[in-house]
């Protein structure tokens, strides 16, 4: 067998962390490869946020017009014609495969395709031929976690389901979380029938209990139904488009198609990282602060495929990236991710969005806690854009009037968190926050108002 070709780095994966890290690092003039099994560009661009945010901002729209109730917009009888959204979608999808691979060679990186494996500590298969590197980086991202009931095989993945240009007529989806929630908000709204299976007593397990139930109601007036507290124990596939749900309770649930929105575990498992002496766990690559595997020096990991405490969003992937790179060739690796408070939404209409403490976990930290809450449904800025549900809370400890966690739900949320985020980062009081001036009217204006 010939020789290994030989980079000072290979990077595995080209999603938001890994094409950062080869970027970063091609830029200082070192020989770089990076390598995909898929399209280049990730799951962010291709199957993620991104065109997923079309779909959401397809759903914000109708809704808007709709709850206008005649006094926004004369006509509120607007539909999703699905056929010419999928092809908007495509506008944004189809161009980054391409645009992402020339990028990378522009800047002098040699782009590989294939599945990347170890066969030595240092030493990568892919498509059948040899690579070896001083560094790699493992950056392989995210896959649907593996479910064991009959016939789980025959749940279409939420890339598939952004695929699709016909909508199904009856969809269900399996697991109450991200996926599920965004999707089913926008697939309710063009006119599917639309049912939520979770095992747990609610859904959106990482969000404010209070505003998850009153996000849950409205969801369920738009005509989503709610099984909760249920186990699956199997599927029954009727034909090409006709499925059934078999519950262990004895209900059954019909469906054209039924979508994985069970979780997310990093994808890492065919790539025999024990013969590279990688550690790991069904929770990614071990690494230590500076992201460097803990058994295996020359390798480091990255975004949704690393063992770290953070969510597995694209923020996140980001600033690993941006560490990694500093520390790949340094003398000794010394740097560490600054998270700071990583603020979450779930692109629900409304959205939802979190940052820092839980009421719970709030309670815990504070002896003399200032939990400021309240439903935010008649503010006039909720009001002027038609009826629909809001709320806040706002977590201060009376002490140092520091803020500890804040929650909201309503228009603008997935905007409005991110200023709780900087305040918190940067520690500013309440008192500092509240006496800050906010362009009126605005949604971040009544920041002022919840604190
Ligand atoms: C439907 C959906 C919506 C989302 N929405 C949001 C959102 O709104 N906001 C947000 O912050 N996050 C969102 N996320 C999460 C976000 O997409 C991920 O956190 C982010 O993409 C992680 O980046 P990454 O670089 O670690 O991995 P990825 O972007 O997943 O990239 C990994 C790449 O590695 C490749 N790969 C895997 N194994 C191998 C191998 N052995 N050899 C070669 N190549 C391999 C894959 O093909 C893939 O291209 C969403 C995720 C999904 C699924
Ligand atoms: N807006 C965003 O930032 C965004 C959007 C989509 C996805 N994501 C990322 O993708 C990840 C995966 O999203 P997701 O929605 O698949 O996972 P999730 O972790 O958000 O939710 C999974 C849900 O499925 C439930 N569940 C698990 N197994 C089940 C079963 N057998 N039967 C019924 N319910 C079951 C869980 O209790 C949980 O409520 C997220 O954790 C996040 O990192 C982020």
């Amino acid at each position: 067998m010939s020789s290994p070709t030989h980079f000072d780095l290979i990077v595995i994966g080209t999603g938001p962390a890994g094409g950062t890290v080869a970027s970063k690092i091609a830029e200082t003039g070192k020989r770089v490869a990076i390598v995909d099994e898929r399209t280049f560009g990730g799951t962010c661009a291709l199957r993620g946020c991104n065109p997923k945010k079309v779909y959401v901002n397809a759903g914000q729209l109708l809704d808007r017009v709709r709850r206008s109730n005649g006094q926004l917009v004369a006509d509120a009888s607007a539909r999703i014609d699905w056929e010419k959204l999928h092809a908007f979608k495509e506008t944004f999808t189809r161009p980054v495969a391409e645009g992402s691979e020339a990028s990378f060679r522009d800047s002098g990186i040699t782009t590989l395709h294939g599945t990347a494996k170890f066969i030595g500590v240092s030493t990568l298969s892919i498509a059948g031929e040899l690579y070896e590197a001083d560094r790699i980086v493992i950056a392989t991202g995210g896959r649907p976690r593996t479910l064991s009931f009959p016939n789980s095989e025959c749940l279409i993945s939420s890339d598939v389901f952004l695929d699709l240009s016909q909508l199904p007529r009856h969809i269900a989806f399996v697991g109450g979380g991200y996926i599920s929630m965004e999707f089913a908000h926008v697939a309710a709204r063009a006119g599917s029938r639309v049912t939520i299976i979770e095992k747990n007593s609610s859904v959106l397990s990482g969000f404010d209990p209070d505003l998850v139930k009153t996000l849950t109601a409205h969801s369920h007036q738009l005509g989503i139904q709610f099984l909760l507290n249920q186990t699956i124990e199997g599927i029954d596939v009727l034909g090409d488009e006709s499925r059934r749900i078999k519950l262990r309770d004895g209900q059954t649930v019909a469906a054209d198609c039924v979508v994985h929105g069970a979780g997310r575990v990093p994808n890492i498992d065919r790539m025999q990282l024990d013969v590279a002496g990688i550690q790991h766990d069904q929770d990614g690559v071990s690494v230590d602060a500076h992201l460097r595997s803990q058994s295996n020096e020359r390798v480091y990991a990255v975004g949704d495929c690393a063992r770290t405490a953070q969510p597995r969003l694209t923020p996140v992937a980001n600033e690993d990236a941006r560490i990694v790179a500093k520390n790949l060739f340094a003398d000794r690796p010394v740097r560490s991710p600054d998270y700071g408070m990583v603020p979450h939404a779930c692109f629900t209409t409304p959205a939802i969005a979190s940052v820092g403490l839980s009421e719970e976990q709030a309670r815990q930290t504070s002896a003399d806690l200032d939990v400021r809450t309240g439903d935010m449904s008649d503010w006039s800025s909720v009001r002027k854009t038609g009826k629909t549900v809001a709320g806040y809370k706002v977590l201060i400890d009376r002490d140092s009037d520091a803020i500890l966690g804040a929650h909201l739900l309503g228009p603008g949320a997935e905007e409005t968190i991110n200023l709780f985020a900087m305040a918190m980062k940067h520690n500013l009081t309440a008192a500092e926050v509240k006496s800050t001036l906010f362009v009126f009217p605005s949604f971040s204006h009544d920041i002022r108002q919840m604190i």
